[in-house]
C-alpha cells in the first residue's frame, strides 16, 4: 500500500511538470550532456535528441540545476521579450571573473538597460572601415601564391578576418604585432569560460585570468593614449566605438541630462572584451558554415555569382564597396539570412525563472533554468518548409513572427547584429568575385569543446584567384 502511495504522490507531483528525465541522483544527466559535447555531432544532439522524445518543451538536469527547453515561437516570443518580467539572465561568477563584473552579460537588469542604452548606437559605428578591413583581408588570401592554396575556412580565413575587422570598429587596432598577441589572449578568456572553474596556476581557468588582465592593460593604454590626444588636440580623428564612448562622456549638455550616467573605464574596459568575445567566434563560425553551404549549393552560388559581379561592376571606381553597395546584394542579404538560420550559430538562449509559471500547457518552477532552443524552431517543418533544404529565395517573404532568432530576440537581442550581416555579405561579395574554390575536405564533424558548432576539419578548400 505504502509503495502504491509513493508511486501515486510521483505521478501527481510529475503529472503537470514538463517530461524528461532527472537522470542519475546528484549529477542528472551531465555525463550525457558531456559526452555530447565530447562526440562528433556536437553538443546540440543531448538537445535534439530529446526534443524528438519528449515533444517541444522537455527537461533534464544538468550540473545540479533544472533545465526546461522550449521550441515554439510563442514561447520564445513570452520569455524573450520578457513582458511579465519573470525571467533573466543568471550571473555566473565565474564569467564576471573572466569578462568582469561590468560586463553587460553579467549586470543587473537595471544596470544592464544602462549600459544597453550607451551601446545601441554600436550597430551603426564605422562599419564601413569594418567592411574595408574585411575586403582587404580577402584580397590578401592568396596574394602571395596566386594559385591553389590550400586554406582552412576556420581560423585562416573567417577567424582572423573577423578579428581585425572587429578590432577596427571598436579601437582602431590595427598593428599586426598587437592584433595576434589580443587574439591570442581573447582566445585563453574563451577557453577558460569552458573550463572548470579552479583559480590554480595550472589550470586553463587561471591562464584565463591571467590573459583577461593583459586584454585590460593593452585597453587601459588604448584609452589612455586617446586621452592625451584629445588633451593635447592631437586628435587623429579615431571614428570607432571606443571614442563614441569617450566623446559622449565628454560632452557637458549629453553628460548633464537628468538620466546620464558617465561611463566608468572599467565598464568600457569590460564591455569592449565582451564584444569581441560575443563577436568574434559567432561571426567566424556563421562566416565557415556559409562557405559550406556555398560549396553544396551550386545553384544558389550561380545567381551569388551573377549579382554579385553586377555590384562589382557598379562600384568598380571606388577602392572599396560601401555602405550603399550592400543595399544592392539583395540575393546575397538572404543567402547570409538562410546561412544563419541553417547553422543556428547560438543554438538556444538561456534564462533564469523568477517566479513559478506555466508554459506551453506545464508547470515551471522559480529557479530553474528555462532555455529558448532556437535551432530546432529553425528547423521546425510547421515554422519553415522543407527546413533541411538550403533555399535563400525563403527569404523573399518575411519569416512567419518570433521565427528568425540568430541573433535572439528583445531585450538582450545581439548588439552585434548589423556589424556581423555587414562582415559576412562582405566576406560574400569580396570571395566569389575574387576566388574559385575547392572542397579538400567536406567532414561535417563538430569541434568538441567549443562554445559555438563549428566544423572539427575547419574546412579546408583549395583557393585560386578567378581570372
Ligand atoms: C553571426 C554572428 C553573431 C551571432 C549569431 C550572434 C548571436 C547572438 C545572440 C543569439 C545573442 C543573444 C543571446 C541571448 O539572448 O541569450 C547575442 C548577444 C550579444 N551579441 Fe551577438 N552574435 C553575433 C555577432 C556579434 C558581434 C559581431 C558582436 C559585437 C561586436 C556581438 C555582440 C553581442 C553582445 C554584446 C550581446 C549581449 C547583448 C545583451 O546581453 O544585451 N555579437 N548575440
Amino acid at each position: 500500500k505504502i509503495f502504491k502511495t509513493v508511486i501515486q504522490d510521483q505521478e501527481k507531483s510529475t503529472a503537470d511538470i514538463p517530461p524528461g528525465s532527472h537522470g542519475f541522483p546528484v549529477v542528472g544527466e551531465t555525463l550525457q550532456f558531456m559526452l555530447s559535447v565530447n562526440s562528433g555531432k556536437g553538443f546540440y544532439e543531448f538537445v535534439r535528441s530529446r526534443r524528438i522524445r519528449y515533444g517541444s518543451c522537455f527537461r533534464t538536469s544538468l550540473f545540479g540545476e533544472t533545465h526546461v527547453f522550449l521550441s515554439t515561437t510563442e514561447s520564445a516570443r513570452a520569455v524573450l521579450n520578457n513582458e511579465s518580467g519573470m525571467f533573466t539572465k543568471r550571473y555566473i561568477k565565474s564569467i564576471a571573473a573572466l569578462v568582469g563584473d561590468r560586463s553587460l552579460l553579467c549586470a543587473s537588469q537595471h544596470h544592464h538597460k544602462i549600459l544597453r542604452s550607451r551601446f545601441i548606437n554600436l550597430s551603426l559605428t564605422r562599419l564601413v572601415d569594418g567592411s574595408t578591413v574585411v575586403q582587404w583581408s580577402c584580397s590578401q588570401i592568396c596574394s602571395r601564391k596566386p594559385f591553389s592554396l590550400m586554406r582552412k575556412v576556420w581560423p585562416n580565413l573567417a577567424h582572423f578576418i573577423t578579428f581585425k575587422a572587429m578590432c577596427k570598429m571598436l579601437i582602431s587596432l590595427e598593428n599586426e604585432e598587437e592584433l595576434g598577441s589580443l587574439q591570442r589572449d581573447v582566445g585563453f578568456v574563451c577557453e577558460a569560460m569552458l573550463a572548470f572553474p579552479l583559480n590554480l596556476p595550472w589550470t586553463r581557468f587561471h591562464e584565463g585570468i591571467m590573459a583577461r588582465g593583459r586584454v585590460m592593460e593593452v585597453l587601459e593604454k588604448i584609452i589612455r593614449d586617446r586621452r592625451n590626444e584629445t588633451n593635447s588636440h592631437n586628435n587623429n580623428n579615431h571614428e570607432d566605438f571606443l571614442q563614441q564612448l569617450l566623446a559622449v562622456d565628454s560632452d557637458d549638455s549629453a553628460s548633464s541630462s537628468d538620466h546620464y550616467t558617465k561611463l566608468t573605464d572599467a565598464e568600457i574596459k569590460d564591455n569592449i572584451l565582451t564584444m569581441i568575445i560575443a563577436g568574434q567566434d559567432t561571426t567566424a563560425s556563421a562566416l565557415t558554415w556559409m562557405v559550406k553551404y556555398l560549396g553544396e549549393n551550386q545553384k544558389v552560388l550561380n545567381i551569388l555569382i551573377e549579382e554579385q559581379t553586377q555590384v562589382a561592376k557598379q562600384a568598380s571606381d571606388k577602392p572599396f564597396l560601401e555602405l550603399d553597395d550592400l543595399t544592392e546584394m539583395t540575393y546575397a542579404s538572404k543567402m547570409v539570412k538562410e546561412s544563419l538560420r541553417m547553422a543556428s550559430v547560438v543554438p538556444w538562449f538561456p534564462r533564469l525563472v523568477l517566479q513559478d509559471c506555466e508554459r506551453e500547457g506545464y508547470k515551471i518552477n522559480k529557479g530553474w533554468n528555462i532555455n529558448i532552443d532556437a535551432r530546432s524552431i529553425h528547423l521546425d517543418p510547421n515554422v519553415y518548409s522543407e527546413p533541411h533544404k538550403f533555399n535563400p529565395s525563403r527569404f523573399d517573404e518575411e519569416a512567419k513572427a518570433n521565427s528568425f532568432l540568430p541573433f535572439g530576440m528583445g531585450g538582450r537581442t545581439c548588439l552585434g547584429l548589423n556589424m556581423a550581416k555587414a562582415m559576412m555579405v562582405v566576406f560574400l561579395h569580396r570571395f566569389i568575385t575574387t576566388y574559385r574554390w575547392e572542397v579538400v575536405d567536406g567532414d561535417p564533424s563538430i569541434e568538441k569543446w567549443t562554445l559555438f558548432a563549428r566544423l572539427k576539419s575547419g574546412y579546408p578548400i583549395r583557393v585560386s584567384r578567378r581570372l
